[in-house]
């Protein structure tokens, strides 16, 4: 579904490069789980996948399409979850999610119609019609999820999507997560939560200073490293203990 070949950004004014010569194929169908420290590269690396920035060399496709010859085509192809709400906060839900779906050309009643299914899929059908700006940061991650997917793309890319959620949402947006995929969506996700990674990946790549360090599922990675019982001793073996501050 996707290749990634000798992949490489280094940003304008930056001493270092923040993706080096990455290679990486993600089969269709899996979770793949983008781990890796502070600075590692993830959102660099998923930020030039949905084509939001471009990469300094290197290439890669999507279902068999380069980025640069079919951007339309992959933007109808592609969902993105970024790190950042992407919400217009005194706009309802409902506002929201019907603006970011015309941005994908969808109207009429079977789209006004999804967007309240998906309302209710995430527990959020009560507040369709309140303005997203007094909404918790766990109900404005699902917003945002759903603004991501109502095109129903084939790849969903997601920037840390469980982040500074509660339990209850984190579970909500796992499960919905893992019925996308089962009805056929890859999902690519960054996360820091690596017991979360462990079961909800199928597939996980390590990276660090821009590189792939190890790729597998959590099983093999973890089958791999020496006394590891959890993906938490393999990531802090393959990136050491260090502290990743940056400014
Ligand atoms: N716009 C930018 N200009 C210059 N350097 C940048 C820019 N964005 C990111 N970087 C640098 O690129 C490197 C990789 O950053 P990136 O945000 O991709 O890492 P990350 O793995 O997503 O980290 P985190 O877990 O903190 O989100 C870091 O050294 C960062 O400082």
């Amino acid at each position: 579904m996707i290749q990634i070949d000798q992949l490489s950004k280094k940003y304008k004014e930056a001493e270092q490069y923040s993706l080096l010569e990455l290679g990486l194929n993600i089969q269709t169908g899996e979770i793949f789980g983008l781990l890796g420290p502070n600075g590692a590269g993830k959102t660099t690396l998923i930020s030039i996948l949905s084509g939001l920035i471009k990469p300094t060399s290197g290439s890669f496709k999507i279902d068999g399409l380069d980025y640069n010859a079919h951007k339309k085509e992959l933007k109808q192809l592609i969902g993105i979850v970024p790190q950042e709400y992407a919400l217009y906060p005194s706009l309802t839900a409902y506002e929201n999610l019907y603006y970011f779906g015309s941005m994908f050309g969808l109207k009429g009643p079977s789209f006004k119609t999804s967007i309240q299914e998906h309302l209710e899929i995430l527990g959020l059908e009560k507040f369709a019609h309140k303005k997203i700006k007094g909404f918790s940061g766990g109900m404005k991650r699902r917003i945002n999820l759903i603004a991501s997917i109502l095109h129903r793309p084939k790849v969903l890319f997601l920037d840390e999507p469980t982040v500074g959620v509660d339990v209850q949402s984190k579970s909500v947006i796992i499960d919905y997560l893992k019925e996308l995929n089962a009805r056929g969506t890859t999902i690519i996700y960054t996360s820091h939560h690596l017991n979360e990674a462990e079961t909800f990946c199928t597939q996980v790549g390590i990276i660090d200073h821009g590189k792939l360090l190890c790729l597998g599922t959590p099983k093999e990675l973890i089958q791999n490293e020496q006394g590891a019982e959890h993906l938490e001793e393999v990531f802090l073996a393959q990136t050491g203990k260090a502290l990743r501050d940056y400014a």
